[in-house]
Protein backbone atom coordinates (compact mmCIF):
# COMPACT_ATOMS: atom_id res chain seq x y z
CA UNK A 1 0.00 0.00 0.00
CA UNK A 2 1.14 3.87 -0.34
CA UNK A 3 3.25 5.10 2.26
CA UNK A 4 1.35 7.10 4.23
CA UNK A 5 0.90 10.57 3.22
CA UNK A 6 1.77 12.16 6.46
CA UNK A 7 5.33 11.41 6.18
CA UNK A 8 5.15 12.86 2.58
CA UNK A 9 3.68 15.97 4.59
CA UNK A 10 6.69 15.76 6.97
CA UNK A 11 9.26 16.08 4.65
CA UNK A 12 8.34 18.66 3.11
CA UNK A 13 7.56 21.00 5.92
CA UNK A 14 10.68 23.12 5.83
CA UNK A 15 13.19 22.30 8.91
CA UNK A 16 14.47 25.01 10.78
CA UNK A 17 18.51 26.12 11.13
CA UNK A 18 20.74 25.43 14.15
CA UNK A 19 21.69 29.24 14.50
CA UNK A 20 21.35 32.37 12.68
CA UNK A 21 24.21 32.38 10.75
CA UNK A 22 22.09 31.71 7.30
CA UNK A 23 20.33 34.63 7.80
CA UNK A 24 23.40 36.85 6.28
CA UNK A 25 22.45 35.97 3.13
CA UNK A 26 19.40 37.92 3.74
CA UNK A 27 20.80 40.63 5.29
CA UNK A 28 23.28 40.93 2.33
CA UNK A 29 20.20 40.73 -0.28
CA UNK A 30 17.77 43.79 1.73
CA UNK A 31 21.40 46.25 2.02
CA UNK A 32 20.89 46.86 -1.64
CA UNK A 33 17.88 48.66 -0.45
CA UNK A 34 19.09 51.19 2.07
CA UNK A 35 16.38 53.59 1.64
CA UNK A 36 13.13 51.12 2.35
CA UNK A 37 15.45 49.90 5.32
CA UNK A 38 16.16 53.44 7.06
CA UNK A 39 12.33 54.19 6.44
CA UNK A 40 11.15 50.94 7.58
CA UNK A 41 13.58 51.96 11.03
CA UNK A 42 12.10 55.33 11.56
CA UNK A 43 8.98 53.91 11.18
CA UNK A 44 9.49 51.61 13.71
CA UNK A 45 10.99 53.51 16.03
CA UNK A 46 7.63 56.58 15.69
CA UNK A 47 5.25 53.65 16.25
CA UNK A 48 7.07 51.83 19.34
CA UNK A 49 7.02 55.37 20.60
CA UNK A 50 3.40 56.58 19.99
CA UNK A 51 2.21 53.02 21.62
CA UNK A 52 3.71 53.80 24.66
CA UNK A 53 3.06 57.68 24.61
CA UNK A 54 -0.63 56.55 24.80
CA UNK A 55 -0.70 55.26 28.42
CA UNK A 56 1.21 58.15 29.88
CA UNK A 57 -1.86 60.25 27.87
CA UNK A 58 -4.17 58.15 29.74
CA UNK A 59 -2.57 58.74 33.12
CA UNK A 60 -3.02 62.54 32.47
CA UNK A 61 -6.62 62.32 31.48
CA UNK A 62 -7.45 60.43 34.71
CA UNK A 63 -5.55 62.11 36.98
CA UNK A 64 -6.92 65.65 35.11
CA UNK A 65 -9.49 64.91 33.46
CA UNK A 66 -12.13 63.41 35.58
CA UNK A 67 -11.94 65.07 38.56
CA UNK A 68 -14.42 67.99 40.00
CA UNK A 69 -13.73 71.40 39.02
CA UNK A 70 -11.16 70.79 36.66
CA UNK A 71 -10.18 73.21 33.55
CA UNK A 72 -11.89 71.73 30.44
CA UNK A 73 -8.44 73.67 28.76
CA UNK A 74 -6.48 70.91 30.38
CA UNK A 75 -9.03 68.41 29.36
CA UNK A 76 -8.83 69.72 25.50
CA UNK A 77 -5.07 69.50 25.73
CA UNK A 78 -4.92 66.04 27.12
CA UNK A 79 -7.35 64.39 24.78
CA UNK A 80 -5.64 66.57 21.68
CA UNK A 81 -2.44 64.32 23.07
CA UNK A 82 -3.77 61.27 22.92
CA UNK A 83 -5.52 62.31 19.28
CA UNK A 84 -2.36 63.42 17.91
CA UNK A 85 -0.95 59.77 19.17
CA UNK A 86 -3.62 58.17 17.22
CA UNK A 87 -2.70 59.74 14.36
CA UNK A 88 0.92 59.20 14.75
CA UNK A 89 0.09 55.39 15.53
CA UNK A 90 -2.11 54.70 12.36
CA UNK A 91 -0.05 56.89 9.49
CA UNK A 92 3.72 55.43 11.28
CA UNK A 93 2.31 51.50 11.69
CA UNK A 94 0.96 51.96 8.00
CA UNK A 95 4.14 53.30 7.04
CA UNK A 96 5.86 50.23 9.02
CA UNK A 97 4.16 47.61 7.21
CA UNK A 98 4.25 49.32 3.84
CA UNK A 99 8.09 49.97 4.07
CA UNK A 100 8.89 46.55 5.74
CA UNK A 101 6.47 44.74 3.52
CA UNK A 102 7.91 45.72 0.43
CA UNK A 103 11.40 45.20 1.65
CA UNK A 104 10.55 41.59 2.39
CA UNK A 105 8.92 41.25 -1.25
CA UNK A 106 11.88 42.93 -2.99
CA UNK A 107 14.33 40.52 -1.12
CA UNK A 108 12.49 37.71 -2.01
CA UNK A 109 12.21 38.56 -5.63
CA UNK A 110 15.99 39.35 -6.11
CA UNK A 111 17.05 35.75 -4.16
CA UNK A 112 14.19 33.96 -7.10
CA UNK A 113 15.51 35.63 -9.59
CA UNK A 114 19.54 34.53 -8.79
CA UNK A 115 18.26 31.15 -7.73
CA UNK A 116 16.58 30.63 -11.03
CA UNK A 117 20.11 32.43 -12.52
CA UNK A 118 22.14 29.62 -11.60
CA UNK A 119 20.27 26.97 -11.62
CA UNK A 120 19.90 27.42 -15.26
CA UNK A 121 23.62 27.39 -15.20
CA UNK A 122 23.73 23.91 -13.64
CA UNK A 123 24.12 20.88 -15.52
CA UNK A 124 21.57 18.03 -16.02
CA UNK A 125 23.49 16.04 -13.37
CA UNK A 126 22.07 18.41 -10.64
CA UNK A 127 18.57 18.04 -11.05
CA UNK A 128 18.69 14.22 -11.67
CA UNK A 129 20.61 14.25 -7.88
CA UNK A 130 17.97 16.79 -7.34
CA UNK A 131 14.35 16.44 -7.66
CA UNK A 132 12.48 19.30 -9.31
CA UNK A 133 9.80 18.95 -7.17
CA UNK A 134 12.42 20.05 -4.07
CA UNK A 135 14.37 22.82 -6.01
CA UNK A 136 10.62 24.43 -6.79
CA UNK A 137 9.79 23.74 -3.46
CA UNK A 138 12.74 25.84 -2.43
CA UNK A 139 11.57 28.32 -4.56
CA UNK A 140 8.46 28.87 -3.43
CA UNK A 141 7.60 27.19 0.56
CA UNK A 142 11.73 28.98 1.92
CA UNK A 143 11.28 32.19 -0.18
CA UNK A 144 7.96 32.83 1.56
CA UNK A 145 9.47 32.53 4.59
CA UNK A 146 12.49 34.37 4.27
CA UNK A 147 9.47 37.27 2.90
CA UNK A 148 7.76 36.42 6.54
CA UNK A 149 10.78 37.04 7.96
CA UNK A 150 11.95 40.52 6.51
CA UNK A 151 8.72 41.60 6.14
CA UNK A 152 7.42 40.52 9.44
CA UNK A 153 10.03 38.66 12.03
CA UNK A 154 12.52 41.26 12.21
CA UNK A 155 10.13 43.97 12.62
CA UNK A 156 8.03 42.27 15.17
CA UNK A 157 11.29 41.39 17.00
CA UNK A 158 12.69 45.48 16.78
CA UNK A 159 9.16 46.82 17.54
CA UNK A 160 8.77 44.23 20.74
CA UNK A 161 12.26 44.61 21.88
CA UNK A 162 11.75 48.74 21.90
CA UNK A 163 8.58 48.48 23.71
CA UNK A 164 9.82 46.08 26.42
CA UNK A 165 12.72 48.29 27.29
CA UNK A 166 11.49 51.74 26.64
CA UNK A 167 8.20 50.09 28.58
CA UNK A 168 10.12 48.89 31.40
CA UNK A 169 12.21 52.41 31.93
CA UNK A 170 8.85 53.61 31.96
CA UNK A 171 7.02 51.77 34.78
CA UNK A 172 10.02 51.70 36.88
CA UNK A 173 9.27 55.85 36.57
CA UNK A 174 5.73 55.51 37.55
CA UNK A 175 6.25 52.94 40.12
CA UNK A 176 9.72 50.80 40.93
CA UNK A 177 7.49 48.93 43.67
CA UNK A 178 4.72 47.74 41.39
CA UNK A 179 7.16 46.90 38.82
CA UNK A 180 9.44 44.56 40.70
CA UNK A 181 5.95 42.99 41.44
CA UNK A 182 5.29 43.14 37.68
CA UNK A 183 8.73 41.60 36.24
CA UNK A 184 7.77 38.90 38.98
CA UNK A 185 4.74 37.79 37.49
CA UNK A 186 5.60 38.07 34.03
CA UNK A 187 6.95 34.85 33.49
CA UNK A 188 4.67 33.19 35.65
CA UNK A 189 2.15 34.37 32.63
CA UNK A 190 3.95 34.11 29.97
CA UNK A 191 5.76 30.65 30.69
CA UNK A 192 2.97 28.50 30.73
CA UNK A 193 1.32 30.49 27.69
CA UNK A 194 4.84 29.91 25.68
CA UNK A 195 4.63 26.08 26.61
CA UNK A 196 1.20 25.53 25.79
CA UNK A 197 1.34 27.84 22.48
CA UNK A 198 4.31 25.45 21.37
CA UNK A 199 2.31 22.41 22.17
CA UNK A 200 -0.79 23.69 20.25
CA UNK A 201 0.69 24.45 17.09
CA UNK A 202 2.56 21.18 16.85
CA UNK A 203 -0.66 19.22 17.31
CA UNK A 204 -2.23 21.76 14.80
CA UNK A 205 0.67 20.39 11.99
CA UNK A 206 -0.50 16.90 13.20
CA UNK A 207 -4.09 17.83 12.93
CA UNK A 208 -3.40 19.07 8.99
CA UNK A 209 -1.46 16.01 8.36
CA UNK A 210 -4.22 14.06 9.39
CA UNK A 211 -6.59 15.50 7.44
CA UNK A 212 -4.10 15.71 4.68
CA UNK A 213 -4.21 12.20 4.72
CA UNK A 214 -8.16 12.12 4.56
CA UNK A 215 -8.02 14.23 1.53
CA UNK A 216 -5.05 11.74 0.05
CA UNK A 217 -7.32 8.18 0.69
CA UNK A 218 -10.30 9.86 -0.99
CA UNK A 219 -9.01 10.82 -4.07
CA UNK A 220 -6.96 7.81 -4.33
CA UNK A 221 -10.09 5.69 -3.91
CA UNK A 222 -12.15 7.85 -6.23
CA UNK A 223 -9.19 8.22 -9.01
CA UNK A 224 -9.23 3.97 -8.78
CA UNK A 225 -13.23 3.29 -8.18
CA UNK A 226 -13.53 0.86 -10.95
CA UNK A 227 -10.42 -0.91 -9.12
CA UNK A 228 -12.20 -0.66 -6.05
CA UNK A 229 -15.35 -1.62 -7.16
CA UNK A 230 -14.05 -4.59 -9.54
CA UNK A 231 -11.99 -6.48 -6.70
CA UNK A 232 -14.94 -5.67 -4.48
CA UNK A 233 -12.80 -3.64 -1.78
CA UNK A 234 -15.77 -1.38 -0.64
CA UNK A 235 -15.54 -2.62 2.43
CA UNK A 236 -11.70 -2.36 3.14
CA UNK A 237 -11.73 0.88 1.72
CA UNK A 238 -14.03 2.50 3.98
CA UNK A 239 -12.59 0.74 7.09
CA UNK A 240 -8.80 1.86 6.05
CA UNK A 241 -11.22 5.64 5.17
CA UNK A 242 -12.09 5.05 8.56
CA UNK A 243 -9.37 4.73 10.47
CA UNK A 244 -7.98 7.85 9.19
CA UNK A 245 -11.44 9.96 9.57
CA UNK A 246 -10.86 8.39 13.29
CA UNK A 247 -7.23 9.39 13.81
CA UNK A 248 -8.02 12.91 12.75
CA UNK A 249 -11.03 13.40 15.45
CA UNK A 250 -8.66 11.92 17.73
CA UNK A 251 -6.00 14.77 17.22
CA UNK A 252 -8.44 17.67 16.78
CA UNK A 253 -9.66 16.35 20.00
CA UNK A 254 -6.30 16.78 21.71
CA UNK A 255 -6.39 19.50 19.75
CA UNK A 256 -9.44 21.14 21.53
CA UNK A 257 -8.75 20.33 25.13
CA UNK A 258 -5.14 21.75 24.57
CA UNK A 259 -6.31 24.75 23.54
CA UNK A 260 -9.41 25.06 25.73
CA UNK A 261 -6.24 24.58 28.29
CA UNK A 262 -4.52 27.43 27.30
CA UNK A 263 -7.71 29.65 27.18
CA UNK A 264 -8.10 28.60 30.68
CA UNK A 265 -4.73 29.78 31.76
CA UNK A 266 -4.80 32.69 29.78
CA UNK A 267 -7.78 34.84 30.62
CA UNK A 268 -6.84 33.64 34.57
CA UNK A 269 -3.28 34.12 34.49
CA UNK A 270 -3.48 37.27 32.85
CA UNK A 271 -6.62 38.90 34.36
CA UNK A 272 -5.60 37.71 37.82
CA UNK A 273 -2.32 39.22 37.46
CA UNK A 274 -4.00 42.53 36.18
CA UNK A 275 -6.23 42.64 39.46
CA UNK A 276 -3.84 41.69 41.71
CA UNK A 277 -1.40 44.55 40.14
CA UNK A 278 -4.88 47.28 40.48
CA UNK A 279 -5.56 45.77 43.77
CA UNK A 280 -1.73 46.35 45.26
CA UNK A 281 -2.57 49.88 43.12
CA UNK A 282 -5.15 50.89 44.72
CA UNK A 283 -3.88 50.35 48.07
CA UNK A 284 -1.18 52.38 47.28
CA UNK A 285 -3.51 55.22 45.80
CA UNK A 286 -5.54 54.67 49.39
CA UNK A 287 -2.27 55.45 51.12
CA UNK A 288 -1.68 58.25 48.44
CA UNK A 289 1.11 56.58 47.38
CA UNK A 290 0.23 56.61 43.72
CA UNK A 291 -2.28 58.38 41.72
CA UNK A 292 -5.36 56.72 39.94
CA UNK A 293 -4.54 58.20 36.50
CA UNK A 294 -0.92 56.08 37.67
CA UNK A 295 -2.23 52.70 38.23
CA UNK A 296 -4.22 53.05 34.94
CA UNK A 297 -0.92 53.67 32.78
CA UNK A 298 0.91 51.48 34.84
CA UNK A 299 -1.52 48.58 33.59
CA UNK A 300 -2.04 49.62 30.11
CA UNK A 301 1.73 50.00 29.93
CA UNK A 302 2.05 46.40 31.48
CA UNK A 303 -0.04 44.17 29.52
CA UNK A 304 2.07 46.10 26.38
CA UNK A 305 5.18 44.72 27.74
CA UNK A 306 4.25 41.64 29.13
CA UNK A 307 2.56 41.22 24.95
CA UNK A 308 6.20 42.61 23.80
CA UNK A 309 7.78 39.90 25.84
CA UNK A 310 5.86 36.83 24.78
CA UNK A 311 6.40 38.26 21.29
CA UNK A 312 10.08 38.39 21.44
CA UNK A 313 9.70 34.29 22.67
CA UNK A 314 7.82 33.71 19.70
CA UNK A 315 10.44 35.33 17.17
CA UNK A 316 13.34 33.23 17.98
CA UNK A 317 12.18 30.39 16.67
CA UNK A 318 10.71 32.12 13.50
CA UNK A 319 14.10 33.42 12.92
CA UNK A 320 15.79 30.01 13.18
CA UNK A 321 13.01 28.94 10.62
CA UNK A 322 13.93 31.42 8.19
CA UNK A 323 17.46 30.72 8.52
CA UNK A 324 16.64 27.11 7.42
CA UNK A 325 15.22 28.22 4.79
CA UNK A 326 18.17 30.82 3.70
CA UNK A 327 20.95 28.06 3.96
CA UNK A 328 18.77 26.11 1.43
CA UNK A 329 18.12 28.51 -1.10
CA UNK A 330 22.29 29.69 -0.19
CA UNK A 331 22.98 25.67 -1.58
CA UNK A 332 21.14 26.31 -4.82
CA UNK A 333 22.38 29.86 -5.06
CA UNK A 334 26.04 29.06 -4.33
CA UNK A 335 26.21 25.21 -6.92
CA UNK A 336 28.90 25.14 -9.48
CA UNK A 337 27.75 24.16 -12.83
CA UNK A 338 29.88 20.62 -13.35
CA UNK A 339 30.37 22.00 -17.18
CA UNK A 340 32.32 25.09 -17.42
CA UNK A 341 33.39 26.96 -20.05
CA UNK A 342 37.53 27.13 -19.27
CA UNK A 343 38.79 30.49 -18.69
CA UNK A 344 40.28 30.64 -22.42
CA UNK A 345 38.28 29.03 -24.22
CA UNK A 346 39.64 27.39 -27.51
CA UNK A 347 37.92 29.53 -30.38
CA UNK A 348 35.83 27.07 -32.79
CA UNK A 349 36.33 27.49 -36.98
CA UNK A 350 34.17 29.56 -38.81
CA UNK A 351 32.62 29.12 -41.10
CA UNK A 352 31.45 25.88 -39.15
CA UNK A 353 32.50 22.57 -40.74
CA UNK A 354 30.03 20.49 -39.09
CA UNK A 355 32.16 17.45 -37.77
CA UNK A 356 32.04 15.31 -34.66
CA UNK A 357 34.28 12.65 -33.50
CA UNK A 358 34.49 10.28 -30.49
CA UNK A 359 37.50 8.93 -29.87
CA UNK A 360 38.01 6.06 -27.27
CA UNK A 361 35.02 7.57 -24.88
CA UNK A 362 34.14 5.53 -21.85
CA UNK A 363 31.68 7.17 -19.37
CA UNK A 364 29.00 6.72 -16.52
CA UNK A 365 26.79 8.89 -15.28
CA UNK A 366 27.50 10.38 -12.30
CA UNK A 367 24.37 9.19 -9.97
CA UNK A 368 25.65 5.43 -10.89
CA UNK A 369 29.10 5.72 -10.95
CA UNK A 370 29.98 1.93 -10.68
CA UNK A 371 27.70 1.09 -14.40
CA UNK A 372 29.79 2.16 -17.50
CA UNK A 373 27.30 3.75 -19.89
CA UNK A 374 29.26 3.70 -22.93
CA UNK A 375 32.56 1.65 -23.22
CA UNK A 376 35.28 2.54 -25.32
CA UNK A 377 33.38 4.25 -28.58
CA UNK A 378 35.21 5.55 -31.32
CA UNK A 379 32.77 7.22 -34.12
CA UNK A 380 33.82 10.02 -36.70
CA UNK A 381 30.89 12.03 -38.01
CA UNK A 382 32.11 13.50 -41.41
CA UNK A 383 30.57 16.62 -42.61
CA UNK A 384 27.17 16.07 -44.22
CA UNK A 385 27.07 12.47 -43.45
CA UNK A 386 24.17 10.67 -42.22
CA UNK A 387 24.67 8.35 -39.56
CA UNK A 388 21.97 6.21 -38.25
CA UNK A 389 22.33 4.80 -34.40
CA UNK A 390 20.00 1.63 -33.38
CA UNK A 391 20.52 -0.50 -30.19
CA UNK A 392 18.25 -2.37 -28.11
CA UNK A 393 16.39 -0.36 -25.01
CA UNK A 394 19.81 1.00 -22.51
CA UNK A 395 22.41 0.55 -25.00
CA UNK A 396 23.20 3.83 -24.82
CA UNK A 397 22.37 5.84 -27.60
CA UNK A 398 20.51 8.84 -25.64
CA UNK A 399 23.82 8.90 -23.83
CA UNK A 400 25.94 10.12 -26.96
CA UNK A 401 23.55 12.70 -27.67
CA UNK A 402 24.22 13.98 -24.12
CA UNK A 403 27.90 14.04 -24.65
CA UNK A 404 27.63 15.93 -27.92
CA UNK A 405 25.59 18.50 -26.60
CA UNK A 406 28.03 18.29 -23.28
CA UNK A 407 25.40 17.95 -20.69
CA UNK A 408 28.56 15.76 -19.37
CA UNK A 409 31.96 15.20 -19.62
CA UNK A 410 33.25 11.68 -20.25
CA UNK A 411 35.41 10.07 -17.64
CA UNK A 412 38.42 8.94 -20.67
CA UNK A 413 38.56 9.59 -24.34
CA UNK A 414 37.43 12.79 -26.11
CA UNK A 415 34.45 14.10 -28.26
CA UNK A 416 35.53 17.08 -30.82
CA UNK A 417 33.61 19.04 -33.15
CA UNK A 418 35.25 20.38 -35.79
CA UNK A 419 38.74 19.34 -34.42
CA UNK A 420 38.47 21.31 -31.26
CA UNK A 421 37.71 19.05 -28.25
CA UNK A 422 34.36 20.08 -26.55
CA UNK A 423 36.18 21.10 -23.10
CA UNK A 424 38.33 23.11 -24.49
CA UNK A 425 35.29 25.26 -26.20
CA UNK A 426 32.88 27.71 -24.83
CA UNK A 427 29.95 25.08 -24.39
CA UNK A 428 27.67 27.88 -25.52
CA UNK A 429 29.10 28.12 -28.75
CA UNK A 430 29.23 24.33 -28.65
CA UNK A 431 25.50 23.91 -28.44
CA UNK A 432 25.24 26.92 -31.04
CA UNK A 433 26.25 24.48 -34.01
CA UNK A 434 23.89 21.96 -33.11
CA UNK A 435 20.08 21.78 -33.05
CA UNK A 436 18.03 18.93 -31.26
CA UNK A 437 14.79 17.39 -32.13
CA UNK A 438 13.80 15.31 -29.40
CA UNK A 439 12.20 12.08 -29.48
CA UNK A 440 8.64 13.95 -28.20
CA UNK A 441 8.33 17.01 -29.44
CA UNK A 442 8.90 18.97 -26.56
CA UNK A 443 6.72 22.33 -26.78
CA UNK A 444 6.25 25.52 -24.22
CA UNK A 445 3.03 27.14 -22.68
CA UNK A 446 3.27 29.62 -25.13
CA UNK A 447 2.59 30.83 -28.72
CA UNK A 448 3.07 28.93 -31.97
CA UNK A 449 5.67 31.70 -33.00
CA UNK A 450 7.53 31.26 -29.85
CA UNK A 451 7.53 27.61 -29.98
CA UNK A 452 9.22 28.29 -33.48
CA UNK A 453 11.41 30.52 -33.41
CA UNK A 454 12.99 29.42 -29.11
CA UNK A 455 16.56 28.87 -30.95
CA UNK A 456 16.44 32.03 -33.38
CA UNK A 457 14.71 34.99 -32.20
CA UNK A 458 15.34 36.92 -34.63
CA UNK A 459 13.70 35.08 -37.16
CA UNK A 460 11.64 36.69 -39.40
CA UNK A 461 8.15 36.15 -40.10
CA UNK A 462 9.06 34.96 -43.70
CA UNK A 463 11.38 32.31 -42.43
CA UNK A 464 9.21 31.08 -39.79
CA UNK A 465 6.91 30.17 -42.71
CA UNK A 466 9.86 28.91 -44.48
CA UNK A 467 10.46 26.81 -41.63
CA UNK A 468 6.68 25.65 -41.55
CA UNK A 469 6.42 24.65 -45.07
CA UNK A 470 10.56 22.36 -44.61
CA UNK A 471 8.93 20.78 -41.71
CA UNK A 472 5.18 19.96 -43.08
CA UNK A 473 3.86 22.36 -40.82
CA UNK A 474 2.23 25.01 -43.13
CA UNK A 475 -0.90 23.65 -42.96
CA UNK A 476 -2.24 23.41 -39.43
CA UNK A 477 -0.26 26.45 -38.39
CA UNK A 478 -2.68 28.65 -40.88
CA UNK A 479 -5.69 26.73 -39.79
CA UNK A 480 -4.68 27.97 -35.85
CA UNK A 481 -7.90 30.09 -35.07
CA UNK A 482 -4.97 33.12 -34.36
CA UNK A 483 -2.38 32.11 -36.63
CA UNK A 484 1.78 32.03 -35.34
CA UNK A 485 -0.31 34.01 -32.35
CA UNK A 486 -2.26 30.89 -30.80
CA UNK A 487 -1.14 29.70 -27.35
CA UNK A 488 -0.74 26.24 -27.85
CA UNK A 489 -1.24 24.96 -24.05
CA UNK A 490 0.59 23.39 -21.31
CA UNK A 491 3.20 21.36 -23.23
CA UNK A 492 2.17 22.08 -27.05
CA UNK A 493 -1.04 20.47 -25.08
CA UNK A 494 -3.45 21.88 -28.08
CA UNK A 495 -1.53 20.10 -30.85
CA UNK A 496 -1.63 16.13 -31.44
CA UNK A 497 1.46 14.37 -31.37
CA UNK A 498 2.71 14.45 -35.09
CA UNK A 499 1.76 18.24 -34.70
CA UNK A 500 4.13 18.69 -31.99
CA UNK A 501 7.04 16.25 -33.83
CA UNK A 502 6.49 18.92 -36.81
CA UNK A 503 6.85 22.12 -34.72
CA UNK A 504 10.01 20.72 -33.01
CA UNK A 505 11.23 19.68 -36.46
CA UNK A 506 10.31 23.46 -37.95
CA UNK A 507 12.74 24.61 -34.62
CA UNK A 508 15.25 22.54 -35.68
CA UNK A 509 15.12 24.02 -38.98
CA UNK A 510 15.18 27.76 -38.06
CA UNK A 511 18.24 27.12 -35.87
CA UNK A 512 19.85 26.12 -38.61
CA UNK A 513 22.46 24.52 -37.05
CA UNK A 514 25.48 22.60 -39.03
CA UNK A 515 25.34 19.40 -36.92
CA UNK A 516 22.00 17.81 -36.48
CA UNK A 517 21.02 15.72 -33.40
CA UNK A 518 17.74 13.83 -34.15
CA UNK A 519 15.63 11.59 -31.85
CA UNK A 520 13.77 9.32 -33.93
CA UNK A 521 9.62 9.09 -32.16
CA UNK A 522 8.91 5.65 -31.00
CA UNK A 523 5.26 6.51 -30.44
CA UNK A 524 3.46 5.38 -33.09
CA UNK A 525 1.73 7.62 -35.30
CA UNK A 526 -0.81 7.44 -38.35
CA UNK A 527 0.38 6.56 -41.52
CA UNK A 528 -0.36 10.06 -43.13
CA UNK A 529 1.26 11.98 -39.98
CA UNK A 530 4.13 9.24 -39.99
CA UNK A 531 5.00 10.20 -43.88
CA UNK A 532 4.94 14.06 -43.09
CA UNK A 533 6.83 13.35 -40.27
CA UNK A 534 9.39 11.70 -41.91
CA UNK A 535 9.23 13.72 -45.23
CA UNK A 536 9.99 17.00 -42.92
CA UNK A 537 12.85 15.03 -41.17
CA UNK A 538 14.47 13.73 -44.63
CA UNK A 539 14.46 17.85 -45.44
CA UNK A 540 15.75 18.83 -42.38
CA UNK A 541 18.51 16.32 -42.60
CA UNK A 542 19.59 17.50 -46.13
CA UNK A 543 23.40 19.40 -46.06
CA UNK A 544 23.32 18.86 -42.47
CA UNK A 545 26.00 16.72 -40.30
CA UNK A 546 22.97 14.03 -38.80
CA UNK A 547 23.24 11.55 -35.96
CA UNK A 548 19.75 10.13 -35.55
CA UNK A 549 18.15 7.40 -32.91
CA UNK A 550 16.82 5.88 -35.80
CA UNK A 551 13.55 3.67 -35.23
CA UNK A 552 12.36 4.01 -38.60
CA UNK A 553 13.03 1.34 -42.12
CA UNK A 554 12.96 4.39 -44.21
CA UNK A 555 15.18 6.31 -42.13
CA UNK A 556 17.94 3.52 -41.36
CA UNK A 557 17.88 3.14 -45.15
CA UNK A 558 18.13 6.61 -46.21
CA UNK A 559 21.14 6.84 -43.54
CA UNK A 560 24.96 6.84 -45.20
CA UNK A 561 26.19 4.37 -42.03
CA UNK A 562 24.59 2.14 -39.44
CA UNK A 563 26.45 2.44 -36.10
CA UNK A 564 24.61 -0.43 -34.12
CA UNK A 565 25.10 -0.13 -30.41
CA UNK A 566 24.87 -2.51 -27.01
CA UNK A 567 25.64 -2.25 -23.24
CA UNK A 568 27.63 1.53 -24.51
CA UNK A 569 29.75 -0.40 -27.36
CA UNK A 570 29.88 -0.44 -31.23
CA UNK A 571 28.81 -4.19 -32.00
CA UNK A 572 28.43 -3.82 -35.65
CA UNK A 573 28.77 -1.12 -38.41
CA UNK A 574 27.70 -0.70 -42.14
CA UNK A 575 24.48 -0.32 -43.83
CA UNK A 576 21.08 -1.87 -44.18
CA UNK A 577 21.46 -4.44 -46.67
CA UNK A 578 24.88 -5.61 -45.53
CA UNK A 579 24.17 -5.07 -42.01
CA UNK A 580 20.75 -7.42 -42.63
CA UNK A 581 22.87 -9.72 -44.78
CA UNK A 582 25.20 -10.46 -41.67
CA UNK A 583 22.79 -11.77 -39.15
CA UNK A 584 24.13 -10.31 -36.23
CA UNK A 585 22.05 -7.69 -33.78
CA UNK A 586 21.14 -5.20 -36.52
CA UNK A 587 19.27 -8.15 -37.89
CA UNK A 588 17.23 -9.58 -35.14
CA UNK A 589 16.39 -5.95 -34.19
CA UNK A 590 15.80 -5.04 -38.07
CA UNK A 591 13.19 -7.74 -38.04
CA UNK A 592 11.56 -6.80 -34.50
CA UNK A 593 11.55 -3.05 -35.00
CA UNK A 594 11.64 -1.94 -38.40
CA UNK A 595 9.34 -5.18 -40.66
CA UNK A 596 6.27 -5.02 -38.00
CA UNK A 597 6.27 -1.01 -38.05
CA UNK A 598 6.62 0.37 -41.74
CA UNK A 599 6.17 -0.44 -45.48
CA UNK A 600 10.22 0.21 -47.64
N1 LIG B 1 20.51 10.38 -16.32
C1 LIG B 1 20.93 9.16 -16.09
N2 LIG B 1 21.48 8.82 -14.92
C2 LIG B 1 21.94 7.58 -14.67
N3 LIG B 1 21.90 6.60 -15.58
C3 LIG B 1 21.36 6.86 -16.78
C4 LIG B 1 20.85 8.15 -17.08
N4 LIG B 1 20.35 8.12 -18.35
C5 LIG B 1 20.57 6.87 -18.80
N5 LIG B 1 21.17 6.11 -17.87
C6 LIG B 1 21.61 4.71 -18.01
O1 LIG B 1 22.59 4.66 -19.01
C7 LIG B 1 22.39 3.57 -19.88
C8 LIG B 1 22.21 4.04 -21.31
O2 LIG B 1 21.02 4.79 -21.39
P1 LIG B 1 20.52 5.54 -22.70
O3 LIG B 1 19.40 6.40 -22.30
O4 LIG B 1 21.67 6.19 -23.38
O5 LIG B 1 19.99 4.32 -23.57
P2 LIG B 1 19.22 4.33 -24.94
O6 LIG B 1 19.94 3.42 -25.82
O7 LIG B 1 19.02 5.72 -25.41
O8 LIG B 1 17.84 3.68 -24.51
P3 LIG B 1 16.35 3.94 -25.06
O9 LIG B 1 16.31 3.43 -26.45
O10 LIG B 1 15.50 3.12 -24.15
O11 LIG B 1 16.11 5.40 -24.94
C9 LIG B 1 21.17 2.84 -19.36
O12 LIG B 1 21.62 1.76 -18.57
C10 LIG B 1 20.47 3.83 -18.49
O13 LIG B 1 19.80 3.22 -17.42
Amino acid sequence: MAKSPASETDSVEPKPARDLGPLGMIFRAARAYPGLIVAAGVALVVTASATLAIPAGFREIIDRGFSEGSDPGEINRWFRYLLGMVVVLAVGTACRFYFVSILGERVVADIRLAVQQNLLRLSPGFFEENSPKEISSRMTADTTLIESVVGTTISVALRNLIMAIGGLVYLVWLAPGLTVMLLLVVPAVIVPLVVFGRRLRKISRASQDRVADVAATTSEVLGAMKIVQGFNQEGRELARFGKFVEETFVTAKHRILTRSLMTLCGIAFVFGSIVLLMWRGAVQVAEGLLSGGTIAAFVLTGVLVAGAFGSLTEVYGDLLRGAGAASRLKELLEEQPAIKAPARPQAMPEPPRGSLAFQNVTFSYPTRPTDTAIRDFTLTVEPGETVAIVGPSGAGKSTIFQLAERFYDPQAGSVKMDGVPLTQADPAEVRRRMALVPQEGILFAASARDNLRYGNWQASEEAIWEAARTANAEDFLRDLPQGLDTFLGDGGARLSGGQRQRVAIARAVLRDAPILLLDEATSALDAESEQLVQQALERLMQNRTTLVIAHRLATVRAADRIVVMDKGEIVEQGDHASLSASGGLYARLASLQFDAKAPA
